[in-house]
């Protein structure tokens, strides 16, 4: 037998940092889960139960948490550009690290309709996510993502011309409830060094904002023809945004809610346009994904 490929380190290093305005009294708070993966010459760890090549995972969980402190941690492709980029300059035997980051939502709570200085609430398990991997000579693969974003629209969808055949008993529908938990995601073109990636800093968070807007608006107006034909609607307009992001690609589960047929019970009518209550399902859910390129 012989080592095919080989990468570990730490995950789950939860991660929390505040940063003190003291000119203007506010505080603002990040807080993350941080995974942190190395691969180079640490074959012979696996073969050999030779531990001189390994740089501890504790190693790596230290080392987060030091360039947490040492750096900004927003936005999180810098920062997972900065951790990425680390290992292989302070390790020569280590050629490349995968870090992947979890950005939790802190939305600064409003009271009495204004932004209270020091004060966060946890509105949906909604995240923004990033995957940088660095490899030595080939500089910076940088990942952007929308996580968890769950959305319903009590109409606007419909679904139909679709093949029917011996297999199929799905009825036509001109009108449905639509619901998804959009995880989407864009990659930009390489990047060589955190200089690079730090010069675009705003880029990034700005493409977040704009994705996450497109996405909603697209959800929100677009009358569906289908999963499919809304979601590369998103896809379009996101390319259409970022001119530095090569590829968006969308991975869209299909929430069903059922309609319940109660005309056994004295003929009461809530089927088609007298569905009022319906049975929102766990599984089975269609699952839609695409990838959309430049032309
Ligand atoms: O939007 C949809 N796309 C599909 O491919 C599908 N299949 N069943 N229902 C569906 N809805």
């Amino acid at each position: 037998a012989s080592l095919a490929a080989a990468r570990y380190g730490k995950d789950n290093v939860r991660v929390y940092k505040v940063h003190r305005d003291e000119k203007k009294q506010t505080q603002t708070v990040t807080e993350m889960t941080v995974c942190c993966l190395l691969e180079g010459d640490i074959e012979t760890s696996y073969t050999e139960a030779d531990n001189k090549p390994v740089v501890a995972t504790d190693t790596v969980k230290n080392t987060i948490y030091i360039l947490a402190k040492q750096n900004p941690v927003d936005p999180p492709e810098l920062y997972g550009a900065i951790l990425a980029a680390h290992f292989p300059a302070k390790y020569s035997h280590i050629h490349a690290a995968h870090v992947n980051i979890i950005v939790h939502r802190w939305t600064r709570i409003n009271v009495d309709g204004k932004p209270h200085p020091h004060s966060f609430l946890r509105d949906g398990a909604e995240t923004r996510n990033v995957e940088v991997t660095f490899r030595r000579n080939e500089g910076f693969t940088i990942t952007s993502k929308i996580g968890g974003l769950l959305v319903l629209k009590s109409t606007g969808s419909a679904f139909h011309g679709f093949h029917r055949d011996e297999y199929t008993t799905l009825k036509e529908t001109w009108d449905r409830i639509l619901s998804t938990e959009v995880d989407a995601q864009w990659t930009w073109k390489r990047y060589q060094t955190v200089a690079q990636v730090e010069s675009d800093a705003a880029t990034f968070d700005k493409t977040f904002e704009a994705a996450r807007k497109t996405t909603l608006k697209i959800f929100a107006e677009d009358n569906s023809a289908s999963v499919q034909a809304t979601m590369y609607k998103m896809c379009e307009n996101i390319l259409a945004e970022a001119p530095r992001v090569e590829a968006v690609e969308y991975t869209l589960p299909n929430k069903h809610y059922f309609e319940i047929d109660l005309s056994w019970h004295k003929g009461l009518k809530n089927t088609g346009k007298d569905a009022e209550v319906y049975a929102p399902q766990s599984g089975p859910n269609g699952l839609i994904k695409c990838r959309v390129v430049r032309r």
